[in-house]
């Protein structure tokens, strides 16, 4: 196949839209993404022992998930190579590189007490392939976490817990935003709610409230560090009543001025953030997002190439608003394999917005012109457009290869299969779940265990 002569057509017939495939190229190739680094361990990191808590769930045991830095780099490294674009790597506290025994003024080194030098890894790795980094204080997957709440608790000690967390992490992203050169954002998202109906509503939102305020009294550079607030409406076992609502979250932002951050699987699923984003970038300097793909709830699919994902990246384009929408993945699927989620998922957002770089500015006249035969017309025509050629000239042009998936195979077969081995690849997440590429039953927590003893195997 000559992709050079297909662009060229593609090009032309474009051209007869007033599409510019050329302009659409430039301006893709500078959008960053940011790349959630938990896909590779199923959301376990490196801190804890904790199972996955803050009613998100993996499912799914598929062969090779990362257990410890060494290999969630050695993975991210792939994808990085099977992705077009510009890359930020977005990282949770929990990803925290901490050596076995340490202590800090005579404790063992916890989320309260995490410093920079505990990612000082994350940072020569994020250096050493040119990524910008992100940051998200990690409010789950902790004996901290009581009853299911953190910044909201009515128990102090747990309450003051996670607004020291929540400082340190502020200084962590100074740190990232510092040494890589790149603004970090650092998101807030807490898990907090009642499985059932609640006598008081009000309390935990005024107690998050002032644990928001406590957290961001510390001083930091607002042009380094962009913070976010991400809002929810439920998660397992929180049905009734989620602390950091999306009213609470958006007045909270508001009032603060710090960035609102959408996650498209914490509405209702007949709402879309498609249609809030016009509306959020009215009102906000800037807009973060986290881009999933809800299957009937927050079921953190892999992104795929489909209408809701197309619709958020036209909402950008057509906003003029890609330098101020921070745009990062957010899924986690266990039960395919990994490295083939992460990049599905990551090519399809640039897909999504190349399709959207390729939308004709004559739409917006049709509407204004209350020509909406043609604007249909119109919309159906652009889906038989050949995308796919100025897809594949420019993969051709930031030299990714388009057969990703043999690559895929190769790296399981060389370096994924070789992990499961004596303690096998369980993830505490899912320790009883049947194996989805051998079929066996796994050996459950105890073998869980030991796959933490070489969590800090890193050279
Ligand atoms: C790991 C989580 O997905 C993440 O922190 C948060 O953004 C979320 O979406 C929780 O549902
Ligand atoms: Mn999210």
């Amino acid at each position: 196949m000559d992709v050079v002569k297909r662009y060229e057509e593609a090009k032309e017939i474009y051209k007869s839209l007033e599409v510019d495939t050329e302009a659409a190229l430039d301006k893709l190739k500078n959008v960053a993404i940011s790349i959630h680094c938990w896909q590779g361990d199923d959301v376990v990191g490196f801190d804890s022992k904790e199972a996955l808590s803050g009613g998100i769930q993996t499912t799914g045991n598929y062969m090779g998930r990362a257990r410890n830095p060494k290999e969630l780099m050695e993975d991210i490294t792939k994808v990085i190579s099977l992705v077009p674009g510009v890359k930020k790597l977005n990282l949770h506290a929990s990803y925290a590189i901490i050596d076995e025994g340490e202590m800090i003024n005579g404790k063992k080194v916890d989320r309260d007490s995490i410093l920079p030098k505990h990612f000082k890894a994350w940072v020569d790795f994020a250096k050493e392939h040119n990524l910008g980094l992100d940051f998200n204080p990690t409010f789950f997957s902790h004996p901290m976490v009581k009853d299911g709440l953190t910044l909201s608790s009515p128990d102090e000690d747990v309450r003051k817990f996670w607004v020291e967390h929540g400082k340190r992490c502020i200084e962590i992203s100074e740190y990232f935003a510092k040494e890589t050169g790149k603004p970090c954002l650092m998101n807030i998202w807490i898990p907090d709610g009642y499985k059932d109906i609640p006598a008081d509503r009000l309390g935990p939102r005024a107690r998050f409230k002032k644990s928001l305020d406590e957290i961001l009294s510390i001083p930091y550079d607002k042009s380094k560090v962009y913070i976010c607030l991400e809002s929810k409406v439920f998660g397992i076992g929180v049905e009734s009543y989620t602390v950091g609502s999306a009213e609470f979250c958006m007045n909270y932002v508001a009032n603060k001025g710090i960035t609102p951050l959408m996650d498209n699987g914490h509405y209702h699923p007949t709402e879309l953030v498609s249609d809030k984003i016009s509306s959020m970038l009215l009102f906000n300097e800037r807009l973060a997002l986290h881009i999933t793909r809800p299957v009937r709830w927050d079921s953190d699919h892999v992104v795929l190439f489909d209408d809701e994902t197309k619709e958020i990246c036209k909402e950008i384009v057509r906003a003029n608003a890609l330098d101020r929408v921070f745009i990062a993945t957010d899924y986690f699927d266990a039960s395919i394999n990994r490295i083939s989620a992460w990049t599905t998922g990551l090519r399809n957002l640039e897909k999504a917005l190349l399709y959207a770089l390729l939308e004709p500015k004559s739409l917006k006249e049709l509407q204004n012109n209350f020509d909406f035969t043609k604007l249909m017309v119109m919309h159906e025509k652009l889906k038989e457009m050949p995308f796919g050629d100025v897809w594949q000239e420019y993969l051709r042009r930031e030299g990714v290869v388009d057969d990703y998936y043999s690559e895929v195979v190769r790296y399981e077969k060389e370096v994924l299969s070789k992990r499961v081995d004596f303690f096998e690849n369980v993830s505490p997440n899912h320790a009883n779940e049947k194996d989805n590429k051998t079929g066996s039953n796994k050996s459950g927590m105890v073998a869980a265990d030991e796959t933490f003893i070489s969590a800090y195997d890193i050279e």
